[in-house]
Protein backbone atom coordinates (compact mmCIF):
# COMPACT_ATOMS: atom_id res chain seq x y z
CA UNK A 1 0.00 0.00 0.00
CA UNK A 2 1.10 3.48 -0.89
CA UNK A 3 0.83 5.14 2.40
CA UNK A 4 2.71 2.45 4.38
CA UNK A 5 6.00 3.12 5.04
CA UNK A 6 9.14 1.23 5.79
CA UNK A 7 8.78 0.86 8.82
CA UNK A 8 5.15 -1.11 8.78
CA UNK A 9 6.25 -3.64 6.44
CA UNK A 10 9.25 -4.51 8.64
CA UNK A 11 6.76 -5.41 11.95
CA UNK A 12 4.21 -7.07 9.52
CA UNK A 13 7.13 -8.92 8.27
CA UNK A 14 8.44 -10.08 11.87
CA UNK A 15 5.08 -10.59 13.34
CA UNK A 16 4.55 -12.82 10.26
CA UNK A 17 7.41 -14.86 11.03
CA UNK A 18 7.08 -14.99 14.98
CA UNK A 19 3.62 -16.98 13.87
CA UNK A 20 5.16 -19.11 11.29
CA UNK A 21 2.36 -21.25 10.95
CA UNK A 22 0.60 -20.80 14.26
CA UNK A 23 -2.90 -19.23 13.96
CA UNK A 24 -3.19 -15.76 16.02
CA UNK A 25 -6.40 -15.89 18.26
CA UNK A 26 -7.94 -13.25 19.41
CA UNK A 27 -9.41 -13.53 23.37
CA UNK A 28 -11.38 -11.02 25.32
CA UNK A 29 -14.79 -9.72 26.36
CA UNK A 30 -17.53 -8.60 24.67
CA UNK A 31 -16.85 -5.34 22.94
CA UNK A 32 -13.47 -5.47 23.10
CA UNK A 33 -13.05 -4.88 19.08
CA UNK A 34 -11.72 -9.09 18.51
CA UNK A 35 -14.12 -9.05 15.19
CA UNK A 36 -13.52 -5.66 14.41
CA UNK A 37 -9.96 -5.59 14.90
CA UNK A 38 -8.88 -9.12 13.95
CA UNK A 39 -9.71 -8.38 10.59
CA UNK A 40 -7.59 -5.04 10.39
CA UNK A 41 -4.65 -7.30 11.94
CA UNK A 42 -5.27 -10.19 8.86
CA UNK A 43 -5.31 -7.89 6.22
CA UNK A 44 -2.30 -5.93 7.52
CA UNK A 45 -0.29 -9.00 7.55
CA UNK A 46 -1.87 -10.77 4.50
CA UNK A 47 -3.07 -13.79 5.67
CA UNK A 48 -6.89 -15.05 6.21
CA UNK A 49 -9.08 -13.88 8.70
CA UNK A 50 -11.96 -15.84 10.29
CA UNK A 51 -14.29 -15.47 13.17
CA UNK A 52 -15.33 -18.25 14.91
CA UNK A 53 -19.32 -16.68 15.38
CA UNK A 54 -19.24 -16.16 11.76
CA UNK A 55 -18.22 -19.39 11.27
CA UNK A 56 -20.81 -20.87 13.62
CA UNK A 57 -23.54 -18.68 12.18
CA UNK A 58 -22.14 -20.48 8.81
CA UNK A 59 -22.37 -24.26 9.25
CA UNK A 60 -25.45 -23.95 11.70
CA UNK A 61 -27.72 -21.56 9.22
CA UNK A 62 -28.89 -19.86 13.02
CA UNK A 63 -27.58 -16.51 14.09
CA UNK A 64 -25.88 -16.65 17.57
CA UNK A 65 -29.09 -15.32 19.39
CA UNK A 66 -31.32 -18.32 17.51
CA UNK A 67 -28.67 -20.83 19.00
CA UNK A 68 -28.67 -19.68 22.34
CA UNK A 69 -32.23 -19.26 22.50
CA UNK A 70 -33.48 -22.90 21.08
CA UNK A 71 -30.15 -25.08 22.60
CA UNK A 72 -29.03 -23.08 25.50
CA UNK A 73 -25.19 -21.78 26.53
CA UNK A 74 -24.17 -25.19 27.17
CA UNK A 75 -24.75 -26.39 23.24
CA UNK A 76 -23.32 -23.19 22.22
CA UNK A 77 -20.05 -23.94 23.99
CA UNK A 78 -19.94 -27.07 22.62
CA UNK A 79 -20.58 -26.26 18.99
CA UNK A 80 -18.15 -23.24 19.69
CA UNK A 81 -15.35 -25.68 20.87
CA UNK A 82 -15.57 -27.89 17.59
CA UNK A 83 -15.74 -25.19 15.35
CA UNK A 84 -12.66 -23.26 16.56
CA UNK A 85 -10.83 -27.10 17.08
CA UNK A 86 -11.44 -27.59 13.21
CA UNK A 87 -10.27 -23.76 12.58
CA UNK A 88 -6.78 -24.18 14.62
CA UNK A 89 -6.33 -27.50 11.85
CA UNK A 90 -4.28 -25.15 10.01
CA UNK A 91 -2.76 -21.41 9.80
CA UNK A 92 -1.56 -19.31 9.88
CA UNK A 93 -4.75 -16.97 10.50
CA UNK A 94 -6.12 -14.38 12.29
CA UNK A 95 -8.64 -16.01 14.31
CA UNK A 96 -10.96 -13.72 16.28
CA UNK A 97 -13.29 -15.53 18.82
CA UNK A 98 -16.49 -15.07 20.73
CA UNK A 99 -15.91 -13.76 24.09
CA UNK A 100 -16.83 -17.34 26.14
CA UNK A 101 -14.34 -19.45 24.36
CA UNK A 102 -11.58 -18.71 26.10
CA UNK A 103 -13.28 -19.47 29.59
CA UNK A 104 -14.31 -22.83 28.25
CA UNK A 105 -11.09 -25.23 29.32
CA UNK A 106 -11.08 -27.35 26.92
CA UNK A 107 -11.22 -24.78 24.04
CA UNK A 108 -8.79 -22.64 25.70
CA UNK A 109 -6.09 -25.92 25.96
CA UNK A 110 -6.68 -26.53 22.38
CA UNK A 111 -6.04 -22.53 22.07
CA UNK A 112 -2.93 -22.79 24.05
CA UNK A 113 -1.52 -26.17 22.40
CA UNK A 114 -0.59 -25.03 19.22
CA UNK A 115 -1.23 -21.04 18.72
CA UNK A 116 -0.23 -17.74 20.05
CA UNK A 117 -3.55 -16.07 21.63
CA UNK A 118 -3.70 -12.36 22.23
CA UNK A 119 -6.37 -10.38 24.89
CA UNK A 120 -7.94 -7.37 24.20
CA UNK A 121 -8.81 -6.26 27.28
CA UNK A 122 -10.25 -3.02 27.45
CA UNK A 123 -12.52 -1.22 30.43
CA UNK A 124 -16.03 -1.26 31.16
CA UNK A 125 -17.44 1.99 30.09
CA UNK A 126 -15.60 1.49 27.16
CA UNK A 127 -17.09 -2.14 26.32
CA UNK A 128 -20.69 -0.95 27.56
CA UNK A 129 -20.33 1.99 24.55
CA UNK A 130 -19.83 -0.65 22.18
CA UNK A 131 -21.76 -3.50 22.87
CA UNK A 132 -25.25 -1.04 23.74
CA UNK A 133 -25.11 0.18 19.94
CA UNK A 134 -25.90 -3.47 18.81
CA UNK A 135 -28.81 -6.21 20.40
CA UNK A 136 -26.87 -9.26 19.49
CA UNK A 137 -25.18 -10.45 22.29
CA UNK A 138 -27.45 -12.83 24.03
CA UNK A 139 -25.93 -12.74 27.12
CA UNK A 140 -26.48 -9.29 28.07
CA UNK A 141 -29.93 -9.64 27.85
CA UNK A 142 -30.79 -9.10 31.13
CA UNK A 143 -32.29 -6.44 33.51
CA UNK A 144 -28.80 -5.02 34.64
CA UNK A 145 -26.88 -5.59 31.15
CA UNK A 146 -23.74 -3.29 32.39
CA UNK A 147 -24.11 -5.33 35.52
CA UNK A 148 -23.70 -8.44 33.96
CA UNK A 149 -20.78 -7.38 32.12
CA UNK A 150 -19.19 -6.32 34.79
CA UNK A 151 -19.70 -9.78 36.65
CA UNK A 152 -18.51 -11.38 33.56
CA UNK A 153 -15.56 -8.99 33.55
CA UNK A 154 -14.99 -10.03 37.32
CA UNK A 155 -15.29 -13.94 36.28
CA UNK A 156 -13.64 -14.12 33.28
CA UNK A 157 -10.15 -11.73 33.78
CA UNK A 158 -7.65 -14.35 35.63
CA UNK A 159 -8.56 -16.84 32.72
CA UNK A 160 -8.16 -13.75 29.78
CA UNK A 161 -5.15 -13.07 31.65
CA UNK A 162 -3.54 -16.93 30.73
CA UNK A 163 -3.13 -15.81 26.71
CA UNK A 164 0.46 -15.38 25.62
CA UNK A 165 0.23 -11.48 24.90
CA UNK A 166 -2.27 -8.37 25.66
CA UNK A 167 -2.99 -5.23 24.32
CA UNK A 168 -5.34 -2.26 25.72
CA UNK A 169 -8.18 -1.69 23.29
CA UNK A 170 -9.45 1.89 23.91
CA UNK A 171 -10.81 4.78 22.30
CA UNK A 172 -8.48 5.14 19.74
CA UNK A 173 -8.66 4.58 15.73
CA UNK A 174 -9.08 0.54 15.28
CA UNK A 175 -5.52 0.80 12.98
CA UNK A 176 -3.65 2.18 16.08
CA UNK A 177 -4.90 -1.28 17.94
CA UNK A 178 -4.32 -3.28 15.26
CA UNK A 179 -0.53 -1.67 15.08
CA UNK A 180 0.01 -2.42 18.46
CA UNK A 181 -1.85 -5.89 17.90
CA UNK A 182 1.10 -6.60 15.01
CA UNK A 183 4.19 -4.96 17.31
CA UNK A 184 3.16 -7.47 20.30
CA UNK A 185 3.09 -10.37 18.17
CA UNK A 186 6.13 -9.24 16.38
CA UNK A 187 7.97 -8.50 19.61
CA UNK A 188 7.64 -12.43 20.29
CA UNK A 189 10.01 -13.55 17.65
CA UNK A 190 13.03 -15.02 19.05
CA UNK A 191 16.15 -14.04 16.80
CA UNK A 192 19.37 -15.51 16.48
CA UNK A 193 20.90 -12.81 17.90
CA UNK A 194 19.11 -13.45 21.07
CA UNK A 195 19.45 -16.52 21.65
CA UNK A 196 22.88 -16.97 22.61
N1 LIG B 1 -10.78 1.08 18.61
C1 LIG B 1 -12.09 1.18 18.36
N2 LIG B 1 -12.64 2.40 18.26
C2 LIG B 1 -13.95 2.53 18.03
N3 LIG B 1 -14.82 1.51 17.87
C3 LIG B 1 -14.32 0.27 17.95
C4 LIG B 1 -12.94 0.03 18.21
N4 LIG B 1 -12.76 -1.30 18.23
C5 LIG B 1 -13.97 -1.87 18.01
N5 LIG B 1 -14.90 -0.92 17.83
C6 LIG B 1 -16.34 -1.13 17.57
O1 LIG B 1 -16.93 -1.71 18.74
C7 LIG B 1 -17.94 -2.61 18.36
C8 LIG B 1 -17.63 -3.99 18.96
O2 LIG B 1 -16.49 -4.51 18.30
P1 LIG B 1 -16.37 -6.04 17.90
O3 LIG B 1 -15.20 -6.16 17.00
O4 LIG B 1 -17.67 -6.58 17.45
O5 LIG B 1 -16.02 -6.65 19.34
P2 LIG B 1 -15.96 -8.16 19.83
O6 LIG B 1 -15.87 -9.03 18.62
O7 LIG B 1 -14.74 -8.21 20.70
O8 LIG B 1 -17.22 -8.34 20.61
C9 LIG B 1 -17.99 -2.63 16.82
O9 LIG B 1 -18.99 -1.74 16.40
C10 LIG B 1 -16.61 -2.11 16.45
O10 LIG B 1 -16.60 -1.46 15.19
O1 LIG C 1 -18.94 -13.48 25.79
C1 LIG C 1 -19.65 -14.40 25.33
O2 LIG C 1 -19.89 -15.43 26.00
C2 LIG C 1 -20.19 -14.27 23.96
C3 LIG C 1 -19.62 -13.36 23.10
C4 LIG C 1 -20.10 -13.15 21.71
O3 LIG C 1 -19.01 -12.81 20.85
P1 LIG C 1 -18.23 -11.39 20.92
O4 LIG C 1 -17.27 -11.46 22.09
O5 LIG C 1 -17.52 -11.30 19.62
O6 LIG C 1 -19.25 -10.33 21.10
C5 LIG C 1 -20.80 -14.42 21.19
O7 LIG C 1 -19.87 -15.46 21.00
C6 LIG C 1 -21.86 -14.86 22.14
O8 LIG C 1 -22.84 -13.85 22.20
C7 LIG C 1 -21.31 -15.18 23.54
MG1 LIG D 1 -16.94 -10.64 17.83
Amino acid sequence: MEHENIDTHTMADRARMALGKRNLVLVGLMGAGKSAIGKIVAADLGIPFVDSDHEIERVSRMTIPELFQAYGEPEFRQLEKRVIGRLLESGPRVLSTGGGAFVNAETRDAIKANSLSLWLDADLDTLWERVIKRDNRPLLKTENPKKTLEDLMIARYPLYAEADLRVKSRDVKKDVIASEVIAAVAGTLVTKTDEH
